[in-house]
């Protein structure tokens, strides 16, 4: 389903619309008070918003309908890929919608706005956290989440791109209240109970939360290449600080009172002050010392997600050895331990000394059906109902 809407002097096209985040996205649009026009299976019978059909894995209706949009409102400056399904047992399916779609998108909006007399545009391509991390239950989704960034930030480096002003983005959400996670899961992943749980113990987003998000990327002029995770408890990554010059905010914050009086009462001497060389090198120490803590920060939220991976994987052997055993299986913690720090190694983790009790809260915080037991030095963790 594709979704067009005219916005303000500018077009965009939503591609799967009709619900879910392209749903959401599209609403939000309308809220800033852009005039609407929208296209999917469904006819929506409001003046602002109309839809028509699309497919966007047939190559020929997809472009088909590029054109008409190019013909109906001469231009298009935002192209959004949205539409997306994860189904493991239709594997090639998911990998056409979720990747050789979004290509296809994408190559259709760049030709279209390499043409435009240098007012570029944006093309934002809808990825997943799963484009950033293994996800054992779902292998096809997540390699075609992981096409879509490589594909888009490889775009973004060509030099053709940013000489025609054109952006390409990424937006990575986590798990999101939308009809994409409900349903049955036996036919769609590989091993329904173990992604139930896996996606149980991450807090639900609302699709207001990934809007916001959405937002705030839109009107980033600075993102071509960004790769932005939408997640509930972290900030959005890659907000980037894009002040070219100093800037009012930024005196504000090195709390230089008498240089911003004089600015806010219209000082023309204090005007060419704000570019004085020790203004301006402290307005730059203190932009240096923000990047230095979001990078800081960037590098924590980076380790945070290196230890949910190397955690849900041991999750995930746990339940496969009991699964695979016809017996009781014990598990030493101290050769998890061995195992979570080799793993985080891999993943390249420079710190990765492991707590070993820390990891044992972690593991029965994450499987309430297990059971810590102390033998002689070894602490032993075992399933209740083997006890
Ligand atoms: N909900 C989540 O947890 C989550 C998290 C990360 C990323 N995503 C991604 O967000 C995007 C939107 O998903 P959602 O959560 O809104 O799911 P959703 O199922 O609610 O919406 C997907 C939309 O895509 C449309 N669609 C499917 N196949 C299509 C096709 N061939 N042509 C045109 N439209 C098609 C569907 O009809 C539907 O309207 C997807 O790319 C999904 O992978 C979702
Ligand atoms: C119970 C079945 C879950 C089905 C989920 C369906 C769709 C989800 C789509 C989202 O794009 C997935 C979003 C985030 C997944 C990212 C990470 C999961 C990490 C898994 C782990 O911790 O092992």
């Amino acid at each position: 389903m594709i979704t067009i809407f005219n916005m303000t002097g500018k077009v965009a096209v939503v591609t799967g619309a009709a619900r879910g985040l392209g749903r959401a996205f599209t609403e939000a649009l309308l809220k800033r008070g852009d005039k609407v026009c929208f296209c999917d299976v469904d006819n929506f019978g409001d003046d602002n918003v109309q839809f028509l059909p699309c497919d966007v894995r047939k190559d020929q209706e997809f472009t088909d309908f590029f054109n008409r949009v190019i013909q109906k409102y001469n231009t298009v400056d935002i192209m959004i890929n949205n539409a997306g399904i994860l189904n493991e047992n239709q594997w090639r399916k998911t990998v056409d919608i979720n990747l050789t779609a979004v290509i296809h998108g994408s190559l259709l909006a760049m030709e279209h706005m390499r043409n435009r007399s240098n007012s570029g545009g944006l093309i934002l391509n809808v990825s997943s956290l799963a484009g950033v991390m293994p996800v054992s239950f779902c292998p096809a989704y997540t390699a075609s989440k992981h096409g879509v960034i490589g594909f888009s930030r490889s775009w973004a480096l060509q030099p053709e791109v940013r000489k025609n002003r054109i952006r390409i983005a990424c937006l990575c959400p986590s798990f999101t209240d939308t009809d994409i996670i409900k349903g049955t899961y036996d036919s769609r992943v590989h091993g329904p109970e173990l992604a139930r749980r896996v996606m149980n113990s991450y807090e639900l987003m609302v699709t207001d939360r990934v809007t916001e998000a959405f937002l705030r990327i839109l009107d980033d002029l600075d993102n071509n290449g960004k790769v932005m995770m939408v997640t509930p408890t972290r900030g959005n990554d890659n907000d980037n600080d894009n002040e070219t010059e100093p800037t009012i905010s930024g005196l504000c914050r090195i709390q230089d009172k008498q240089l911003l009086a004089k600015l806010s009462s219209g000082d023309v001497i204090a005007q060419k002050m704000k570019y004085h060389p020790s203004c301006l090198a402290a307005v730059y120490r203190e932009r240096a010392k923000k990047r230095q803590t979001e990078a800081e920060n960037s590098c924590t939220q980076e380790k945070n997600m290196m230890k949910e991976t190397a955690l849900a994987e041991l999750v995930t052997y746990f339940f496969e050895t009991r699964r695979n055993s016809e017996e009781s299986v014990v598990f030493r913690l101290a050769d998890l331990a061995y195992l979570y720090e080799e793993r985080l190694t891999q993943l390249g983790s420079s710190s990765a000394q492991v707590h070993s009790t820390r990891l044992r809260d972690k593991l029965l915080q994450k499987m309430p059906e297990l059971e810590a037991h102390t033998k002689g030095r070894d602490v032993l963790l075992m399933f209740k109902k083997d006890i």
